[in-house]
């Protein structure tokens, strides 16, 4: 079964493809890359905003949920993949032995 985020970056695709009345996804497409770059930028001064008000994990969940939409508009106009990114952190996580057994001292930060 496809998790919310798999479906949300498949919606995004559509979008570029299939502009919907209303959408606006398809208004940052159209508005260009510079008008994403800047959303994404907004969203997470947004999300280290809610954090530093520490309680309200409903506010920051909503601020994270908009962080990753626009991260997710900025993948697809720049046709990087789930998988791409999916695929980097497998080496990442391949490389650095994220199971303890298999780490070593020298793994440490
Ligand atoms: N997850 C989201 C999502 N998160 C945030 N946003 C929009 O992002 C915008 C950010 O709000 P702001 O106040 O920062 O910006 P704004 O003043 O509305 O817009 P700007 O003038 O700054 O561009 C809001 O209009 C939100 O509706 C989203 N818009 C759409 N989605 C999902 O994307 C999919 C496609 O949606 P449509 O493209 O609208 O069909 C659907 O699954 C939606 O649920």
């Amino acid at each position: 079964m496809k998790n919310e985020l798999q479906v949300l970056y498949e919606t995004l695709l559509d979008r570029k493809e299939h502009a919907e009345v209303g959408s606006y996804t398809a208004y940052l497409y159209e508005k260009g890359l510079e008008k994403i770059l800047k959303k994404v930028g907004e969203e997470a001064t947004e999300v280290i905003i809610a954090a530093m008000k520490n309680d309200n994990k409903e506010e920051l969940v909503n601020e994270i949920s908009d962080l990753i939409y626009h991260l997710f508009v900025l993948m697809a106009e720049k046709n990087i993949t789930l998988e791409d990114v999916n695929h980097e952190l497998e080496k990442r996580s391949h490389k650095k032995g994220n199971l303890k057994a298999e780490r070593k001292p020298v793994d440490k930060y």
